[in-house]
C-alpha cells in the first residue's frame, strides 16, 4: 500500500497571558496561535487488518506513549472501525520546545485517518477527541492562526501581519509542568479583548522565569534581540525573531552559533494540513 504523506505544522504563542488559575489547577490563559508553513509529515499506509503500528520510534518517547499511536488508537476505539494504519512520522521539529510537534503529530493523525478510514467525524467530535491527547491538539484540528483562551481551547480567528520568523532552540528542555507549578509565575495578568492585540502590547508571562531557571534560553534571547523584536513561545525553550522578509531571517540563521539550531518558517493563516483536508475530500 503506498503512503499517503500530511502536513503536521509548528505553532508558535506570538504571546502569552495567564489570567487565573481554575480549581482543578490548570491555568486560564489568553494567547495567539499563529501557525506556520514548517513542521514534520506523517505518512499513513492504511490496511484491512485492524493493527496499528509505527514505521519508525522516536527516541526517548515509547511507541505506545507516542501521540502518533495513541491518536490513531483513539480513534479506531471511538469509531469502532476495523481498519488499520502503518503510521509514518518524519520530524523535522524540536520535541517540548513550546512549537507543538507532539500536539501536531496528534491532530494530523487524527485528522488523516478521520479522511482515510471514511470515519466521518466532524472538526467538533475530532476536536473532543483532540482535547484527551493535550492542550494544544485542539488548535491543530482547527486549524487557522487564532486569539485563544480558556486552557487554549476558545478560538477567535484573527489575521496577523504577514510575517517570516525564525525559531531557534536553545538545546535545553524546559519542563511545561514545572514552570505551571512555579510559585513567582505571574497569574494575574489582566484580560485583553482580542480586537486589542498587538504583538507589542504584550509578553509571554513565562518567559522571565524560564529565563532565570535557564540562563541558555535568557542567552539566546539576547543574542535575537540584536536582530529583531524576539520572544519565547509556549514555555519554551524556542525563542522566535520577528522579520517582514526573508532574507533577513536567513541571514540572522546563517549567524546564528553552533550551540543552537534553527529553522525559517512564514506565518500563515490557514495551515497546511487544512489546505490538504479540504483537497483531499473534494
Ligand atoms: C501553555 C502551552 C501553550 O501552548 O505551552 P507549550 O506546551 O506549548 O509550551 C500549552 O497549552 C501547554 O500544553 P501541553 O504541553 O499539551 O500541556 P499539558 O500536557 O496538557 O499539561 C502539562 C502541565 O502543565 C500545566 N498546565 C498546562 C496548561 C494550562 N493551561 N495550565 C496548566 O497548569 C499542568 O500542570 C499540566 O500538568
Ligand atoms: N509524536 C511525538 N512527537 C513529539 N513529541 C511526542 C510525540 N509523542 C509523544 N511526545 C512527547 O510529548 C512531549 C511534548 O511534545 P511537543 O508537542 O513537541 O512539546 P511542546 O508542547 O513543548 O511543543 C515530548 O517531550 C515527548 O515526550
Amino acid at each position: 500500500m503506498a503512503v499517503t504523506w500530511w502536513a503536521s505544522p509548528a505553532k508558535l504563542n506570538l504571546f502569552l497571558h495567564i489570567t487565573g488559575r481554575y480549581e482543578d489547577g490548570y491555568h486560564a490563559l489568553q494567547t495567539v496561535f499563529q501557525m506556520l508553513d514548517y513542521g514534520d509529515e506523517i505518512g499513513v499506509e492504511t490496511s484491512d487488518t485492524g493493527e496499528i503500528s509505527l514505521a519508525q520510534s522516536i527516541s526517548g518517547v515509547a511507541d505506545h506513549e507516542n501521540l502518533v499511536y495513541r491518536a490513531a488508537k483513539l480513534l479506531q476505539t471511538e469509531t469502532r472501525t476495523t481498519e488499520g494504519a502503518k503510521l509514518h512520522i518524519h520530524k523535522r521539529l524540536p520535541m517540548g520546545g513550546g512549537v507543538g510537534g507532539g500536539s501536531s503529530n496528534a491532530a494530523t493523525t487524527l485528522c488523516a485517518l478521520n479522511s482515510m478510514w471514511r470515519t466521518a467525524l466532524n472538526q467538533s467530535e475530532l476536536i473532543e477527541l483532540g482535547q484527551q491527547l493535550g492542550a494544544d491538539v485542539p488548535v491543530f484540528i482547527h486549524g487557522r492562526t487564532t486569539f485563544a483562551e480558556g486552557t487554549g481551547d476558545k478560538f477567535t480567528d484573527i489575521t496577523t501581519p504577514d510575517t517570516v520568523f525564525l525559531v531557534a532552540h536553545p538545546n535545553v528542555h524546559v519542563s511545561t509542568q514545572a514552570i505551571f507549578t512555579a510559585a513567582d509565575l505571574p497569574r494575574k495578568t489582566p484580560v485583553i479583548s482580542s480586537q486589542h492585540y498587538s504583538f507589542n502590547a504584550t509578553q509571554n508571562d513565562c518567559q522571565e522565569i524560564v529565563c532565570k531557571r535557564h540562563p541558555e534560553v535568557a542567552k539566546l534571547l539576547q543574542w535575537l534581540l540584536q536582530f529583531a523584536p524576539s520572544r519565547m513561545t509556549g514555555t519554551g525553550a524556542c525563542v522566535f525573531s520577528v522579520f517582514s522578509d526573508r532574507i533577513s531571517a536567513e541571514k540572522t540563521l546563517k549567524q546564528l552559533p553552533s550551540q543552537w539550531s534553527g529553522f525559517i518558517a512564514q506565518g500563515v493563516h490557514t495551515s497546511p494540513l487544512l489546505k490538504q483536508l479540504k483537497q483531499y475530500s473534494i
